[in-house]
């Protein structure tokens, strides 16, 4: 059967940023002790991400027009996407030993976010990029250099998978 572009990419991504046993260990470690305090971390990178590109408040009816970070952490809106994230990056993180799990789950978000959100996939760039960012910090001690390359193959992963999505419901990421 032909392939559609999302998938070659998938493949593409498949042979030049294979994620090893080994990293996939240490992406599972840090992870474990982020995902302890899931509700803190979460709401922490959310509100960097939208006081870095305040243009990505625009898709959330109750915050759009918020300034004050303290005020946005208490949206509840924004606690519930924190939240959101979070679980869905754990089931990623829980069976990056299933690539067909971790295909259906990712491109579940991208579906939904291109289709319903209606989100410009950059944002999930800038997003992830935000996330390894709060991470390393609140993690420094764990966040050793093996972490830090595993994780940056870890955000690719998250984003090739989603950009696929985006491309199979024909709407073009610009990158
Ligand atoms: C790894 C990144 C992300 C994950 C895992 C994620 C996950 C989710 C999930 C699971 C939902 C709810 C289910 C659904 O409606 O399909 C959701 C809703 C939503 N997401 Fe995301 N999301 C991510 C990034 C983003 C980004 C970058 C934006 C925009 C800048 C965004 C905007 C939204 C909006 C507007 C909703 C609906 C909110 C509501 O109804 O209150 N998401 N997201």
């Amino acid at each position: 059967m032909e392939k559609v572009q999302g998938e070659m990419e998938i493949e593409r991504w498949e042979r030049s940023e294979e994620i090893s046993d080994a990293e996939k260990k240490v992406i599972q470690e840090t992870w474990s002790r982020v995902y302890a305090n899931c509700e803190d971390v979460g709401v922490s990178i959310l509100i960097r991400f939208f006081v870095n590109f305040p243009s990505a408040k625009q898709y959330f009816s109750q915050f759009k027009h918020m300034e004050d970070p303290l005020e946005m952490e208490r949206s509840l809106q924004l606690r519930k996407h924190a939240r959101r994230v979070m679980t869905a990056i754990n089931t990623v993180v829980e069976n990056l030993n299933d690539s067909e799990k971790v295909s259906s789950v990712l491109a579940l978000v991208g579906k939904a976010h291109a289709l319903k959100h209606k989100v410009e996939p950059i944002y999930f760039k800038k997003l992830t990029g935000v996330m390894l960012e709060v991470i390393a910090e609140e993690y420094a001690n764990d966040f050793t250099p093996e972490a830090h390359s595993a994780w940056t193959k870890m955000k690719t992963l998250i984003y090739t998978h989603v950009t696929a999505a985006y491309k199979e419901s024909h709407r073009d990421p610009q990158t």
